[in-house]
This record gives C-alpha cells, sequence and structure tokens, in this order.
C-alpha cells in the first residue's frame, strides 16, 4: 500500500504551494508521486465550479444560491469519483497520493455553512481516511492578504466571516481525528516545507521501516 497525505486549511494558508514541494521532495526520494486535489478537474469538479464557487447565475434557483444540502453532494459525487478511479488505484499500485483538499474540507466547510456535522461525516464514509493530514493553520486577515493579488475570486471566498468559521471547524476536526496534525502557516514558504518533511518522516516513514 502506498502512502495517502491531504493539505488542509482556509483559502490562501498555502496548500498547493506545500504539496507541490512536498511532492517534490517525495520524487527526489524515488517514490512514484500523484498530485492531486478536490474539486477536481473532472465534469464532476467542472460542474461544481459552475454551480456553488462562482456564484454565476446557473447556480442560483429562485434567487438564492443552490442548496447548501445539494451543494454537500456534489462535493461528495467528486469524491466518490475521485477516491474510486485515482485515490485507491494508486495506493493500491504503492504510490503516494498528495491531495490539496479532502473530505475534511467538506466537514470544515459545510459545517460552517450549517450543516450538521455528523450527516456530513455520515455522507461521507465511503472515503478513506488519509494517513496523515497536514492542516496549515493561520489567522484568515493573513489569509486574505495572501490571496487578494488573485484575479477571479468568487463571493464564496470572499466571505471573511464564513473563513473564520472554517477555521475554528478544522481546528476542533483536530480533535476529532487523530491523523490531523496543525503546521503553522504564518511561516516562510521554505520553513512550512521543513516542518511538513519532519513530520512526514517522523509520522510515517520511520512507522514504516
Ligand atoms: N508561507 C507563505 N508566506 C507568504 N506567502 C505565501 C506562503 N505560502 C504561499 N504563499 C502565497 O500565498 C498565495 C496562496 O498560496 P496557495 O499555495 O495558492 O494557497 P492555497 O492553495 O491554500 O489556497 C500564493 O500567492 C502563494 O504564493
Ligand atoms: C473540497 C471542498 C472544497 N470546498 C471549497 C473550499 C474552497 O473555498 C473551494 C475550492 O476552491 P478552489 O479555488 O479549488 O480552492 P482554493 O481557494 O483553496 O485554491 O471549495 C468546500 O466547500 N467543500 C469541499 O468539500
Amino acid at each position: 500500500m502506498g502512502m495517502f497525505i491531504v493539505l488542509e486549511g482556509i483559502d490562501g494558508a498555502g496548500k498547493s504551494t506545500q504539496a507541490k514541494m512536498l511532492a517534490k521532495w517525495f520524487e527526489n526520494k524515488g517514490y512514484e508521486v500523484v498530485l492531486t486535489k478536490e474539486p477536481t478537474d473532472t465534469a464532476f469538479g467542472k460542474l461544481i465550479r459552475r454551480l456553488v464557487l462562482t456564484g454565476g447565475k446557473e447556480g442560483i434557483i429562485d434567487g438564492a444560491r443552490i442548496s447548501k444540502e445539494a451543494e454537500a453532494l456534489l462535493f461528495a459525487a467528486d469524491r466518490a469519483e475521485h477516491v474510486k478511479k485515482l485515490i485507491e488505484p494508486s495506493l493500491k499500485a504503492g504510490k503516494v497520493v498528495i491531495s490539496d483538499r479532502y473530505f475534511y474540507s467538506s466537514l470544515a466547510y459545510q459545517w460552517a455553512r450549517g450543516l450538521d456535522l455528523e450527516w456530513l461525516i455520515n455522507l461521507n464514509a465511503f472515503a478513506p481516511r488519509a494517513d496523515l493530514v497536514i492542516l496549515l493553520d493561520l489567522p484568515v486577515k493573513e489569509s486574505i492578504k495572501r490571496i487578494n493579488g488573485r484575479s477571479i475570486r468568487s463571493e464564496f471566498d470572499k466571505i471573511v466571516e464564513l473563513q473564520k468559521k472554517v477555521r475554528e471547524n478544522y481546528l476542533k476536526l483536530a480533535e476529532k481525528f487523530e491523523e490531523i496534525r496543525i503546521i503553522n502557516a504564518l511561516a516562510p514558504v521554505e520553513d512550512i516545507h521543513n516542518d511538513i518533511v519532519a513530520l512526514v518522516e517522523h509520522e510515517l516513514l520511520e512507522k514504516r521501516e
């Protein structure tokens, strides 16, 4: 079996930056790596971007956003394809799978949107837990500064209050899921990378020897 590592955190926490660096680190050590993300680039992920994340006309039914239940189900459908078609086969082939977001995102975000946590956990029960979840934690103010430069930001990402709730939710989830480890994401990129590598060596590689 391979190794399944997930990066989580609020928007702009540095997940994609660190996921790429970690993937390179594993490749340099000779591992076969699959770097992936959620929402995916499949038709399901595209549907989510169209209906949920853009806040565009198509996502609006009767003048409101699509329901939070439908939103959670769309993320779960995208995830089911992701798990069955990519994650599980890659792990069976002995590869290192690194995912930028996974079901922990649904727990943190859709819980913040008002859904029941246990309902969300049950909905996502089909998805195998990761071996290690790196939670990049930083104050919302900092994350907003980092993503201000991005050209296309949806309404969804702009809501500071929601991001604050999401951050709190992640910290609560870290108490519930032992695979979640908190990393201070305020540090410079290289320092965070070194912290992540130390965690991976200690939590995953040493335990396999
Ligand atoms: N440790 C860091 N310190 C300062 N800026 C960072 C750091 N990590 C990433 N960034 C920058 O912040 C922005 C968001 O990073 P990104 O990796 O895309 O975050 P995420 O994938 O979590 O949304 C990018 O412009 C990136 O270059
Ligand atoms: C995977 C997932 C993402 N999301 C949200 C988190 C992000 O705001 C958005 C993903 O958009 P994306 O632009 O891919 O992420 P990022 O802003 O981190 O680069 O979708 C959920 O609400 N639930 C989920 O299950």
